[in-house]
């Protein structure tokens, strides 16, 4: 069971190729950086997650106060129609989705697609130092306590595999594990 590069399929565990791929952890872990460059390699749509949340959420986020469930749900909703879309298109996909808690995981499940979960850990200091650098982006370091404060990391009993980054520099080092790990024989 594999992936190759550029064939526009992500094979999983039945090898149907439409796997869906979640990219999932807080702000600044890199979801966007490393998912875009895996459904690139991988050949297969990418959805930003960040652009289905509403403006009114974006604002939210932009002055310093954490989503809750209420704000949230609207916007894993559409990126839980971008997964049923993407899974019964037969081809698999990539998405950028923070995913902090496992019921927002679940929901994404409940599709009935493949859906499965690699997973950026990085200690907060990390991704802090990432955020501060960062420019032109609505989400403010200050709201990286509430990140770490939801999330629920991801549990053994879900599809799908950890990355500790917190020792990989650079990007290319990411995409290269994320590759690694979405290419593997996996559960
Ligand atoms: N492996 C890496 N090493 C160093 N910096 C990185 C790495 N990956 C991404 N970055 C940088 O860290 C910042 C955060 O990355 P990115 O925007 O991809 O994270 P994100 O998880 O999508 O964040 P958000 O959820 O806030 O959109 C960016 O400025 C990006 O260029
Ligand atoms: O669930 C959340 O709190 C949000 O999705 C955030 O994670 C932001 O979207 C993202 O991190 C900023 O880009």
């Amino acid at each position: 069971m594999h992936s190759d590069p550029g064939s526009g399929r992500i094979a999983g565990p039945d090898g149907g190729g439409s796997r869906v791929v979640i990219v999932m952890g807080v702000s600044g872990s890199g979801k966007s950086t490393v998912g875009a460059g895996l459904a690139r390699f991988l050949g297969v749509p990418f959805l930003e997650g960040d652009v289905l949340h509403s403006a009114s959420n974006r604002l939210k986020m932009a002055s310093g106060h954490p989503l809750d469930d209420a704000d949230r749900r609207p916007w894993l909703e559409a990126i839980t129609v971008w997964i049923r879309t993407t899974a019964s298109s037969g081809h698999g996909g990539v998405a950028a989705c923070s995913a902090l808690k496992r019921a927002y995981r679940d929901q994404f499940r409940h599709t009935g697609a493949d859906v499965w979960f690699l997973y950026l850990a990085l200690d907060r200091e990390v991704a802090e130092r990432r955020l501060t650098r960062r420019k032109g982006h609505f989400m403010p370091p200050e709201l990286l306590d509430s990140q770490y404060a939801t999330l629920d990391p991801l549990h053994a009993d879900e599809p799908g595999v950890t990355i500790d980054i917190n020792d990989s520099e650079s990007p290319a080092e990411v995409l290269a594990a994320a590759v690694r790990a979405v290419s593997a024989p996996q559960r």
